[in-house]
């Protein structure tokens, strides 16, 4: 029965899997989440990389153990990277995951994302008006996506259950919905998590640094429902701890480094608030 990965003691095991392959994480991300992200792997225990020229990232994604893809400050050159990129993870069998954002307020990433997905992603992670926006903009309709405002959210994550449910089995990714409860579903099963604090909104990139762990997970765990469920309590439970000292989003931001480096498996399995609804 899976719905033993979907506890404490799973998510703890993938922390000790990670810590213990030290994952090549491959990043063609953007430039706001550049240096966040690259810090929370290294705290994680992953090792990451970012790597966004065309000419390089075809062998690079190969030999990854994942690949994360970010479009939220794309250019030309990131976008042709990313195609050959995807194309070469999917090629070599490393599990890739999407993080589409702010796709429903810009038509140039939202075509490189939805073109992206005939490359198989394992999973794809955004906030609530990402994931209705990308689940629109994959089915074709003739009106423009749901608004967005730019890179945060408009809607609560419960909206976009549906919209994920049907790019999921679309797509065959298993996709994360992060709000104040993340949801995470693969069109059949969906899990939450209850982790997170507030003030982690504040803080620019920790959506993408969410997607991040998400692929440290995906190195690790084969069930990218799982995975992505893992790293969602990873982040939230570091998250929460940062914030009771933090004076603000300032020394969240580094403390959050702190907890994640920190973090073992008896503070996982005491704090991890991890379910699973269906089936
Ligand atoms: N209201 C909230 N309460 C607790 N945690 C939250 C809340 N909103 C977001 N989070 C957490 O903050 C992180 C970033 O998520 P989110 O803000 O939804 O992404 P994005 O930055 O891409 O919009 C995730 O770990 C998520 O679980
Ligand atoms: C502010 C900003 N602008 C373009 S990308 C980016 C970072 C968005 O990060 P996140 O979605 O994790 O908040
Ligand atoms: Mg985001």
């Amino acid at each position: 029965m899976s719905h033993i990965l979907f506890t404490p003691d799973a998510v703890a095991t993938t922390l000790e899997r990670i810590r213990a392959a030290t994952p090549l994480v491959h990043n063609i991300t953007n430039i706001v989440a550049a240096n966040s992200t690259a810090n929370a792997l290294l705290a994680l225990g992953a090792s990451p990389a970012m790597v966004s020229a065309e000419e390089e990232v075809e062998s690079f994604a190969a030999m990854a153990a994942a690949l994360v893809v970010n479009i939220g400050t794309i250019t030309a050159p990131q976008a042709a990277a990313i195609a050959r990129a995807t194309r070469a993870a999917q090629a070599a069998g490393t599990p890739w995951i999407l993080d589409p954002v702010a796709v429903g307020a810009l038509p140039f990433r939202a075509r490189v994302a939805v073109e992206s997905l005939a490359h198989a992603p394992r999973a794809i992670r955004g906030n609530a008006s990402e994931i209705l926006a990308l689940a629109h903009l994959r089915e074709g309709h003739a009106e423009p996506p749901p608004a967005g405002r730019g890179v945060d959210s408009l809607q609560a994550a419960e909206q976009a259950l549906h919209a994920a449910g049907r790019l999921a089995r679309a797509t065959g990714a298993s996709i994360v919905i992060s709000g104040a409860t993340d949801y995470i579903t693969d069109g059949t099963r969906i899990a939450t998590v209850a982790n997170g604090h507030t003030m982690m909104t504040r803080v620019t990139a920790l959506g993408c640094t969410a997607t991040a762990l998400a692929g440290a997970c995906l190195a690790v765990e084969p069930d990218a429902t799982a995975a992505c469920a893992h790293a969602m309590v990873l982040i939230g439970v570091a998250g929460e701890r940062a914030a009771r000292h933090a004076a603000g989003p300032g020394s969240l931001q580094v403390r959050l480094l702190d907890e994640l480096y920190h973090l073992d498996r008896d503070t996982v399995t005491r704090e991890a608030r991890i379910a699973i609804l269906a089936p």
